[in-house]
């Protein structure tokens, strides 16, 4: 859906973003121009296979790049800002308050020597300034039923809970504050399947009760489609495809896609997995063109030279993919139909 077509605001609006990491053999292009909205209300996953870009458009988001890498250009509108245009003092006001992280292995974030709830009061008294003790308990006990925490661990030390309800203690934390959005970076893979169910529901209900606005980073495709509403599929520090769930599953737009939603394992069928080969360029030296070029089983002369577009080939589905061609009337073709029906 285009954002005219759709009824919702957009939360987060990131257009251009680049980020790069310098190397002694030049830059990585980790990032290389990411275009794309967030709407209220909504969880969107960014997928694609390990090395992709996923965790450092996350960071670009928050602006949490550090060296070797820097932002190269971009903008990340959130609530009439741009975030790339603001001093690291009203940047901190804004993380954890507007926009808060669950980063990879948030678990492990913890700090082993403070009390868990000594850990969220910090969180709360950092942005809001000191309160009664009172007041503050009850706020965290408050934050551990939303997210199913039982209240005895109020006490406790992160060493002594289990690695999913720590994983919890990091969602009460992202919460705290009420943000409008939250960025889950791969936050249930360290964890068991059962385990990361059970995370995965408690984000679910935690976002259902608080109307808070998700973008949840990940390679398991089908706990995405359990989970979010859309989905950006990224490959090389590109997205080339923005789906809905049910259009990116029953009708995948471009190839790559193709390849991830043929790779899911599915309880009825084996079949082999087919994204095997990993990315296949020098991440500081990508191909003209299409980015996908090199493993596409499409490819055709247009893709090595010029660089395809996003364009809307359904109405809840974009795809970067010189396979679909707008016509006058503004209707798609798919060329692959031509070629084969003459
Ligand atoms: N400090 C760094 N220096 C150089 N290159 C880096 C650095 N950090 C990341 N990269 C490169 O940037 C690219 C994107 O990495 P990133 O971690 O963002 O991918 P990802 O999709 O989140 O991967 P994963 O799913 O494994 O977490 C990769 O090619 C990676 O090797």
């Amino acid at each position: 859906m285009n954002e005219a077509e759709h009824e919702q605001n957009v939360i987060l609006d990131v257009e251009d973003l680049r980020v790069y990491y310098e190397t002694p053999k030049g830059d990585v292009l980790a990032v290389d121009g990411i275009d794309f909205v967030l709407y209220e209300g909504e969880t969107l996953g960014l997928v694609g296979e390990s090395g992709c870009g996923k965790s450092t458009a996350a960071m670009g988001i928050l602006q949490l790049i550090t060296p070797p890498g820097r932002i190269v250009s971009g903008e990340v509108w959130l609530d009439g800002d741009n975030l790339l245009d603001l001093s690291e003092e009203e940047l901190r006001k804004r993380r954890w308050t507007k926009l808060a992280l669950i980063p990879q292995g948030a678990m492990n974030s913890l700090n082993p020597t403070m009390k868990i709830s000594a850990q969220i009061k910090d969180v709360i008294e950092t942005h809001e300034g000191r309160q009664s003790s009172e007041k503050l308990k009850k706020r965290v006990l408050e934050l551990f039923s939303m997210v199913g925490l039982p209240g005895r661990i109020y006490n406790m030390y992160p060493h002594e809970l289990s690695g999913g309800m720590k994983q919890r203690v990091c969602i009460a934390m992202a919460i705290a504050l009420n943000p409008n959005v939250i960025i889950a970076d791969e936050s249930t893979s360290a964890l068991d399947v059962v385990v990361q169910r059970v995370v995965a529901q408690t984000m679910l209900r935690v976002k259902e009760m608080l109307g808070v606005s998700m973008i949840m980073i990940g390679h398991d495709m089908g706990l995405m489609a359990q989970m979010v509403d859309r989905i950006a599929v990224m490959y090389a520090g590109h997205i080339v495809e923005i789906s809905g769930v049910q259009e990116l599953f029953h009708n995948p737009g471009h190839p790559y896609s193709q390849l991830l939603i043929e790779s899911v394992p599915s309880l009825t069928e084996r079949k082999p997995l087919k994204i095997t080969e990993g990315i296949t360029h020098d991440p500081r030296n990508p191909p003209p063109g299409c980015i996908f070029q090199l493993r596409c089983p499409f490819v055709m002369d247009e893709c090595r030279r010029i660089p395809p577009p996003m364009i809307n080939i359904a109405p809840n589905q974009q795809v970067a993919c010189h396979l679909y061609k707008e016509q006058p009337d503004g209707s798609i073709i798919d060329v692959r139909d031509i070629a084969t029906n003459p």
